[in-house]
């Protein structure tokens, strides 16, 4: 068994070592230094039953590093020439399986159906396009409202700094705000190393990150997730101001100042200095201010 490409694929033919030119509208910029590789394979702590997606191969830099220390490797490509580039640099490898499309809309269960070998992949490495990581994140972790079904053990990204900031941010840091929440609430969230642009090809106009992600089986609970979502939607909404402010549509100040302090938070608090456990909490002791629900008399 070879690989396969889902779509069948009429392109350019490139010499194996040459570097096909970065395209703008796929965010292509082919990463160069060994040093980050070294740290996004290790950080990935493959096992050899392991069975891999990646998101992005590009050129195969970093699938070629994966495929020796892992069962299988699943890469999801949308630029149709660099398929037909990478079905020629990857042939000797018989655990590598090629989808050409949109990592964002592929249906990636049914494409493996029919091959076994590469179904369920349970780790995720890959440097991926900046400009969809949000819509990523979000396939690959769910929401708040829809985790996950059966997450990911483990997920090793490489992505702009400024985003990689915010996924381990702490609470009351200049980087916290709803997206450190909506993560950190699925997942465990760690910075491996920061990348400097000019360890790529084209250089992209922002620092990298590599980050790497621990959904949790058992995130900390709140009973109704939608209402979660919505009061973060509510207490981001600026910034600036108080969340007692930004909340007063769904409660009133003083109570809200009540339960802030049964929560061990400062009154006066804003939506970033709440802990993910405190935004949980808060929802939870609020489900009776959901919209459709009466106040307790
Ligand atoms: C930043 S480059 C990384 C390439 C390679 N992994 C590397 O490290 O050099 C992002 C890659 O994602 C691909 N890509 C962009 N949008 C995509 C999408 N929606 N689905 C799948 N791949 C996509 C690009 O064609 C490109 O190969």
């Amino acid at each position: 068994m070879g690989f396969f490409i889902v779509q069948t694929l009429l392109a350019p033919r490139y010499n194996e070592q040459m570097t096909p030119k970065a395209r703008k509208q796929f965010a292509q910029h082919w990463l160069r230094s060994e040093a980050a590789l070294n740290q996004i394979v290790a950080a990935a702590q493959l096992q050899k039953s392991e069975r891999i997606l990646e998101i992005g191969p590009g050129t195969g830099i970093l699938t070629r590093r994966l495929l020796p220390q892992a069962e299988s490797v699943v890469a999801v490509e949308i630029d149709r020439d660099l398929c037909k580039l990478l079905v020629q640099k990857l042939r000797s490898f018989d655990n590598f399986l090629l989808l050409q499309g949109d990592f964002l809309t592929l249906d990636i269960d049914a494409q493996l159906a029919s091959f076994p070998a590469f179904q369920n992949p349970n780790k995720v490495v890959a440097n991926i396009p900046y400009n969809i990581t949000g819509p990523i994140l979000e396939k690959l972790l769910g929401t708040i409202s829809q985790p996950a079904a059966d997450p990911f053990d483990l997920i090793v990204l490489l992505v702009q700094k400024e985003v990689a900031e915010r996924l381990y941010a702490k609470p009351s840091s200049r980087a916290f705000g709803a997206l450190s929440v909506r993560v950190q609430y699925l997942a465990e969230c760690e910075l491996i190393c920061e990348v400097p642009a000019k360890a790529f090809s084209p250089p992209p106009k922002v620092d990298s990150a590599v980050v790497r992600l621990r959904p949790r089986r058992v995130e900390p609970q709140a009973t109704e997730p939608k209402w979660l979502e919505t009061l973060l939607k509510l207490g981001f909404s600026s910034k600036r101001k108080m969340l007692r402010n930004n909340l007063k549509s769904v409660v009133e100040c003083d109570r809200l100042t009540q339960l802030l302090e049964q929560l061990d938070v400062n009154p006066q608090a804003r939506a970033e200095d709440l802990s993910v456990q405190q935004w949980v909490a808060l929802s939870n002791l609020l489900t009776d201010c959901r919209p459709g629900i009466s106040a307790p008399i």
